[in-house]
């Protein structure tokens, strides 16, 4: 099986098509103001439509109030909804019944009894995406944290792997990890906000030389 990429944060219809034709699976659009990756509803619709059946997008909300979590999900149409604050499982499968997309949740990984807690997902999320700890924002941040902590864990749920990767380290990340999806933000971009076509390409080139099935030699 090939690993999975997600390639998040992207607010042009260009930095959409570099990821498709780069070969990510994933693409996400982030619905939340203080990110300098933010993109308003009517946008994300617009690069949701672009992006079409050939990639599937995540929304991204944080701590969104149920009024914003229904209009989003009716406005943009995501395939999946990617929930990065403090919200609960009750309200993650109330949402997830309620839409029917698929939904995940991110997890800023400290310490082992984090991941013990994200046990407390299992039936509401469909994947857990391991992140960095919240700084000034809690995902984006390029930062990544200790990777032996998720070799060391009995994992309950799909999950993937996020949090300073970039195209020199992801190799590294997916040996020591073993994640079967991997997502990044800050590392293929040349600032805040503003995605690197060579750099998304980059990043995806390492993975796929990582699949050993996918590895052209
Ligand atoms: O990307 C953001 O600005 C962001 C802001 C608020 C919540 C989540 C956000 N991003 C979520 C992602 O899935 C990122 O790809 C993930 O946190 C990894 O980011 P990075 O370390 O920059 O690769």
């Amino acid at each position: 099986m090939t690993t999975q990429i997600k390639i998040c944060g992207l607010s042009t219809e260009a930095a959409i098509d570099a990821a498709i034709d780069a070969g990510a699976t994933h693409v996400g659009l982030v619905h939340f103001e203080k990110s300098p990756r933010h993109v308003s509803l009517e946008r994300a619709a617009e690069l949701r439509k672009h992006a079409g059946t050939r990639v599937k997008v995540a929304l991204l909300l944080v701590n969104a109030d149920p009024r914003l979590t229904g209009k989003a999900i009716g406005d943009v149409r995501p395939d999946i909804i990617q929930f990065h604050g403090s919200e609960t499982p009750d309200w993650l499968k109330l949402v997830g019944d309620n839409s029917g997309l698929e939904i995940w949740k991110a997890l800023g990984v400290r310490d082992k009894p984090t991941l013990a807690r994200s046990a407390r997902y299992a039936g509401a999320a469909a994947m857990l995406l391991f992140d960095a700890p919240a700084k000034a924002l809690p995902g984006g941040t390029g930062t990544s944290f200790d990777w032996s902590l998720l070799a060391e864990h009995e994992h309950q749920l799909p999950w993937g792997l996020a949090g300073g990767l970039d195209p020199d380290n992801v190799t590294q990340a997916l040996t020591d990890t073993g994640a079967k999806l991997v997502d990044v933000s800050s590392g293929v971009e040349s600032a805040p906000g503003v995605k690197d076509v060579d750099r998304i390409a980059a990043f995806c080139q390492a993975v796929r030389e990582f699949d050993p099935q996918t590895r052209s030699s």
